[in-house]
């Protein structure tokens, strides 16, 4: 569905997209992620058509973004990062214009904002004007948009940006549902969403592709696949560098509580646990120990090792 070759784009000396390669099969869910100022949007605005590429190539369903750019926008429902939305339009009035601006006429283009009126859940704000709506049902009359001309393809730019938290739950099982008739491509920053509903992710950072696989692969192949958690009560001068130096780990953290009590986050090497080290090493110097405990890697983790500047 997508397939983008050596892409890159440079605004004046610098350069926000530096090469890079990946497909989208027909019926993916690809969640594409990376920390601020990353390329995601860039790369996004490319694939639709909205700024052109200094150099490379890439195809949507067939047709070169360039080339056949008309062809190829048409199989494609674009949700940017900031929804530009008529705001003295109402909901039902403005999703026909775009019906009508995107090709769709009469009864076809009725029959369907009907229905992405539906899917969206917005048959209650309907008639209302767009600038009374919350910023959740906004998401919504954006995605009926990006819907409403069938495309084939959905490109949606961190659709829960600036939701509560229920919006965010709402706005995801929707997506979860388009997934079933729509191949998407999701810009986000909130990693649990992607774990929940991306079947592979991308990551992207400075401009370039870090990783790509399904979430399960990514966490699995982490070299710091796991943290152990430890709360002890002692000098942390002390405590931290002997934790630092037990075999496997890799990274010790400290954070002090109250009562001369330290949380230890200690980062260790894939397929290892150091948990019995650790009680060990505690029990020999007689530290006080409150807890205990191992958490596996998630996404997040993989996230951060992969973008982290320090
Ligand atoms: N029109 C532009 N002119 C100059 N520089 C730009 C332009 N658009 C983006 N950039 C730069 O390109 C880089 C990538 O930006 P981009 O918006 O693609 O990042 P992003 O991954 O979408 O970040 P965010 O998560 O903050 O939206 C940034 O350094 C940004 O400042």
């Amino acid at each position: 569905m997508i397939e983008v070759r050596n892409l890159t784009k440079s605004f004046a000396r610098h350069q926000a997209v530096r090469g890079i390669d990946f497909n989208v099969e027909r019926g993916e869910i690809v969640g594409f992620l990376g920390p601020n100022g990353a390329g995601k949007t860039t790369t996004l605005r490319m694939l639709t058509g909205y700024l052109p590429p200094t150099s490379g190539s890439a195809t949507i369903a067939g047709y070169d973004i360039f080339r056949q750019s008309l062809e190829a926008r048409r199989c494609i429902g674009y949700m940017p990062e900031n929804v530009p939305l008529y705001d003295d339009m109402r909901v039902r009035e403005y999703l026909k214009f775009r019906a009508n601006l995107k090709g769709l006429s009469g009864s076809d283009a009725r029959r369907r904002v009907n229905e992405v009126i539906e899917t969206c859940g917005l048959e209650g704000v309907r008639r209302k004007m767009i600038k009374v709506l919350s910023k959740g049902y906004r998401q919504r009359v954006g995605l009926a948009d990006a819907l409403v001309h069938e495309p084939q393809l959905l490109i949606l730019d961190e659709p829960t940006n600036g939701l509560d938290p229920n919006q965010i739950r709402q706005i995801r099982d929707l997506i979860k549902k388009l997934s079933e008739k729509h191949t998407i491509l999701l810009s986000t920053h909130i990693l649990h969403e992607v774990e929940m509903t991306c079947g592979r992710v991308i990551i992207i950072d400075g401009g370039q592709i870090k990783a790509q696989d399904t979430p399960q692969n990514l966490v699995a192949g982490m070299r710091a696949a796991g943290r152990v958690h430890v709360e002890v009560q002692g000098d942390t001068d002390v405590i931290s560098p002997a934790l630092q130096r037990l075999d496997h780990v890799k990274r010790v953290t400290s954070e002090k509580l109250a009562e001369d009590w330290t949380h230890y986050e200690i980062l260790v090497d894939s397929g290892t646990d150091a948990r019995e080290r650790i009680h060990e090493l505690v029990s020999q110097y007689g530290w006080p120990m409150r807890s205990l405990y191992r958490k596996d890697a998630t996404l997040e983790d993989v996230f951060v090792e992969l973008t982290r500047r320090d």
